[in-house]
């Protein structure tokens, strides 16, 4: 089964491409980080209580507050949610305490969402499925990467893109809150660079600067690029030998770390340079 890794930043097109490959003619099962990060912090499990423990003493607002609607103990009873625009002023942005309090976040949060996705693939590879999406915002950050057979970046070249779309989308956000959340993920476009550097089949750029339609066309480009590196016949010997499966996960990690630290001293020969 080919494990592949969707990742983008905020506002990209990440979603609008992992709805366009769950449905025909991919029609692949998309395992979405997003909704793992929520269900890992609902109230009753380990993350929701880390969460409360380090961010609650000093974010009077981190809970959805009580009211007719909203029990002081919560729906369940195990605590209100949480209040996540609170919680996203908290850790979304460049500052020092922001960046430290977002480290704490992820720590919490992205083993936690490792082990569900790991659940999830699993299930995907006993059912037989061809190819799973995995359909992480922070694919790279959260070293998902090495786990994936390919990485699609879904990209655009042109910033003000971006922000109009992350703006049209989210009209309630401030332009400050708005400048916040893309500066929190990185530039896109380094993205796509590492993307294409981890060489052909293994990384590929899904350019959407476009239109719908032009999107949708560059989408079938990119999964004809992978059918190319990838046939349909290698995925069913896969299935149907496990231990070929197991041998190949375990050479594709270790190529994956070598990609990356091909990629981490290519980066620090740039950065010497300037
Ligand atoms: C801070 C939280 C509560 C804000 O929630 P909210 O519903 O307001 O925003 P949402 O989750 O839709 O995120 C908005 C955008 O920011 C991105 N984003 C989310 N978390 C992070 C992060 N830690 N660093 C950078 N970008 C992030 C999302 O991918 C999305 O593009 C939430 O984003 C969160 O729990 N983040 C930490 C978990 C995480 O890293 N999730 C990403 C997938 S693993
Ligand atoms: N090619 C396109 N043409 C016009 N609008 C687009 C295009 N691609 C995406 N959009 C719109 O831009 C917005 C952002 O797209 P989408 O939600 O897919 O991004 P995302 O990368 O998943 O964002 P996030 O990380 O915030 O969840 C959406 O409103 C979407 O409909």
């Amino acid at each position: 089964m080919l494990v592949i890794g969707l990742t983008g930043s905020i506002a990209t097109g990440k979603s609008t491409v992992s709805a366009l490959l769950s449905q025909p003619p991919y029609s692949l099962p998309v395992i979405d980080a997003d909704l793992l990060a929520r269900k890992v912090v609902e109230p009753g499990t380990p993350g929701y209580r880390a969460i409360v423990e380090y961010f609650g003493p000093s974010t009077p607002d981190l809970l959805v507050p009580a009211g007719p609607d909203m029990p002081l103990s919560g729906p369940s009873g195990h605590g209100r949610p949480l209040n996540r625009p609170a919680l996203g002023r908290r850790v979304f942005g460049d500052d020092e305490q922001r960046r430290r309090d977002r480290a704490v976040l992820n720590s919490i949060v992205h083993p936690a969402v490792r082990r569900e996705m790991l659940k999830a693939v699993v299930g995907n590879y006993l059912r037989g499925c061809r190819a799973v999406v995995l359909d992480v915002p922070l694919l790279f950050e959260s070293a998902l990467d090495r786990f994936c057979g390919a990485v699609l970046v879904v990209a655009v070249k042109d910033p003000a893109v971006q922000m109009a779309r992350l703006r049209a989308r989210d009209p309630h956000l401030t332009a400050e809150d708005a400048e916040n959340r893309v500066r929190s993920q990185g530039d896109v476009r380094d993205k796509a660079r590492r993307c294409e550097a981890r060489g052909r089949g293994r990384g590929v750029v899904v350019w959407n600067d476009g239109g719908k339609e032009e999107l949708r066309a560059e989408v079938g480009r990119v999964m004809r690029e992978l059918d190319r590196y990838s046939p349909k016949w290698w995925s069913w010997f896969l299935w149907a030998c496990p231990p070929a499966a197991v041998l190949l996960g375990v050479w594709n990690y270790w190529r994956n770390l070598r990609i990356n630290k091909a990629w981490a001293q290519q980066e620090l020969r740039e950065r010497a340079k300037l």
